[in-house]
């Protein structure tokens, strides 16, 4: 068990294990499927805007850049997350061949024999390694399952992987050391923007032990992609969520009340900000909402890591900005709490936890 204690405790609000019968992947495989099973149904409509000026923030000139580079990267990582809440990671360093390699490994578990993944079915949403897919509960209150499958790993501060493929063991653990590392000097980076104290990152977001989680959705073709939903809209719960994708589209972000693709160049990683950051930012920073959709043409995959502050961690807004501020916008909340809270209520239903984190002042 992680050491972030989200109790064993059975989620019966939402969660509900995975039915090996009825994988995804068997049921998408069926050349003769036309339409969505009825379990799938989840109207919504796929299509999006497309825009050229998703921010990019150059990670080089962050950490080594000279003067004046890395306070335009510090600008336009702060403009990022202010405006956007996503943008486009470049030069961070992570070989393209490691990433690669992380796409080979999760097709091998992909491909694993159903019984063999058995083992990793979840029985508690807690669980540090599970696999299989969720049934959520829609905005008017049907049960329906997601058109995707998953593999998600606790993997800091402890390591859980399945010891087989043999490569995904390697190659899970040297990914997500080396995105911790990015998403440590990006939460330094943003800390500096906001001109907190300089002891703000360890001593109050305690990121040496940071929580981290690994995923891999899997998104087969669908026969009808407005019939059925990768993932609904949702926000991340931690600080910086990572993403990179097999070069097929179907993250949507919104901005500004509209739904955009978030297409990514090869080689670069999509970052999102996620919920600690818009709380500790008292409101400067935004956890925007996106979506998963599905197309009919091809199957995506989407490897996903998000990176937290430590399951101990209190987090709240910081005490400069509110001071500044004049009050705070946000109450405080220990952030294995927070997991817990969204692993086990519905968080694509009604009222966020972000949102039921919000104060709202009395008049
Ligand atoms: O696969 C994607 O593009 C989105 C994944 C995502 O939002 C998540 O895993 O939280
Ligand atoms: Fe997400």
């Amino acid at each position: 068990m992680a050491s972030v204690a989200v109790s064993g405790k059975s989620s019966s609000d939402s969660f509900q294990p995975f039915e090996f019968e009825t994988t995804l992947k068997v049921v998408a495989d069926s050349s003769t499927l036309k339409v969505v099973p009825s379990k799938f149904n989840f109207s919504n409509e796929p299509t999006a805007f497309t825009s050229d000026s998703l921010p990019i923030v150059d990670f080089s000139a962050l950490i080594a850049g000279g003067g004046d580079q890395r306070s335009k990267a510090l600008h336009d990582l702060a403009e990022a997350c202010r405006e956007w809440g996503f943008f486009i990671l470049v030069n961070h360093g992570i070989p393209e061949s490691l990433m690669n390699a992380t796409f080979t490994a999760i097709k091998q578990f992909l491909s694993l024999p159903d019984s063999e993944k058995k083992q990793y079915e979840a029985k508690s949403a807690s669980d540090p390694i599970k696999c299989g897919n969720f049934n959520v509960a829609n905005t008017s209150n049907q049960s329906f399952t997601l058109w995707r499958d998953y593999l998600k790993l606790y993997v800091h501060p402890e390591f859980h992987c399945p010891h087989q493929p043999q490569l995904l063991r390697e190659v899970v653990l040297e990914y997500t050391e080396r995105t911790r590392k990015l998403a440590s000097k990006l939460t330094e980076a943003v800390c500096n923007a906001l001109e907190l104290d300089e002891h703000y990152v360890d001593e109050v977001l305690k990121m040496g032990s940071t929580f981290q989680l690994f995923a891999a959705n899997y998104y087969p073709p669908c026969p009808q992609p407005d019939q059925a939903i990768g993932i609904p809209p949702h926000t991340d719960h931690g600080l910086f969520t990572f993403l990179i994708h097999n070069g097929v589209a179907g993250l949507q972000i919104e901005h500004e009340g509209k739904w955009f693709n978030a297409d990514s160049p090869k080689n670069s990683i999509l970052v999102n900000a996620a919920d600690q950051l818009e709380i500790l930012s008292n409101g400067r920073f935004k956890s925007v909402k996106h979506r998963a959709v599905v197309n009919s043409e091809r199957e995506r995959i989407s490897i996903v890591v998000a990176n937290g502050p430590s399951g101990e961690a209190v987090v709240g807004p910081a005490a400069a900005l509110v001071e500044k501020d004049g009050r705070a916008l946000y109450g405080s909340m220990k952030y294995e709490e927070y997991i817990e809270s969204q692993l086990t209520k519905s968080r694509f239903d009604g009222k966020s936890l972000l949102e039921q984190q919000m104060i709202v002042p009395d008049n």
